[in-house]
């Protein structure tokens, strides 16, 4: 298959980039992909960070693919970030698999709640190396870090497993907005960063950066 595949839906109404990377008003692009198994809480961590609020209330599963856009200032850069949330349920896998290769990078969460979303995570990033570009920047994320009293994956799993294929790794909250936007923050400086440094910039390291940033959920109950 060529291209990113035309039929995603759009909540905003909003038209998937396609323009040259410069516009009036913003400085470079970057497609960024949720991934992680059905619930783990992909569409609320999108709109905690596109609207600032927590989707309550039943859950309704993503069909296929959906995207939104926001443009975050980074270093004095405007980076258009548009963010395609796909749906965790297996019967859209083929569907979401065509969206991999055009993404800069990869959110790949998991819920700390649930022992099976983080035992799949390896199974997800066999996937990535199957279908994305070589170079995609890739974060894992242990989400509903809010809820400590039903908490079955430790802190330091996730940091194990995201040490051992060399990605930066950071627990999240969609509900309270714990780490949301250093998400996306640490992923435009990072694309910011590829598409031009100066020659007497330093050198951006997105692990380091995301480890001096990051939140720790003020009461963790350790398994
Ligand atoms: N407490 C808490 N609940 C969350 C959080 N994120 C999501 N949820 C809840 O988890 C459920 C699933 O969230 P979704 O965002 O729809 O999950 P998803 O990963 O997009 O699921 P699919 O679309 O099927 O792939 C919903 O009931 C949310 O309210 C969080 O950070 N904390």
């Amino acid at each position: 298959m060529t291209g990113t595949p035309e039929a995603a839906t759009t909540r905003d109404g909003e038209a998937p980039e396609r323009s040259p990377p410069c516009s009036p008003n913003y400085d470079l692009t970057g497609k960024v992909m949720l991934l992680g198994d059905s619930g783990v809480g992909k569409t609320c961590f999108l709109i905690q960070f596109k609207d600032g609020a927590f989707l309550s209330g039943a859950f309704i599963a993503t069909v296929g693919i959906d995207f939104r856009n926001k443009v975050v200032t980074v270093d004095g850069a405007r980076v258009k970030l548009q963010i395609w949330d796909t749906a965790g349920q297996e019967r859209f896998r083929s569907v979401t698999h065509a969206y991999y290769r055009d993404a800069q990078a990869l959110l790949l969460l998991y819920d700390i709640t649930n022992k099976s979303s983080f035992d799949n995570i390896r199974a997800w990033l066999t996937e990535i190396h199957e279908y994305a570009q070589r170079d995609v920047v890739i974060m894992l994320l242990g989400n509903k870090a809010d809820v400590s009293s039903e908490r079955v994956i430790r802190s330091e799993d996730g940091e194990t497993l995201a040490r051992e294929y060399g990605v930066p790794f950071m627990e999240t909250s969609a509900k309270t907005g714990m780490n949301v936007e250093l998400a996306f923050l640490a992923i435009a400086k990072e694309l910011k960063y590829r598409a031009g440094r100066q020659p007497d910039e330093p050198s951006f390291q997105i692990r380091d950066y995301v480890e001096s940033q990051k939140k720790r959920p003020s009461c963790c109950s350790f398994v």
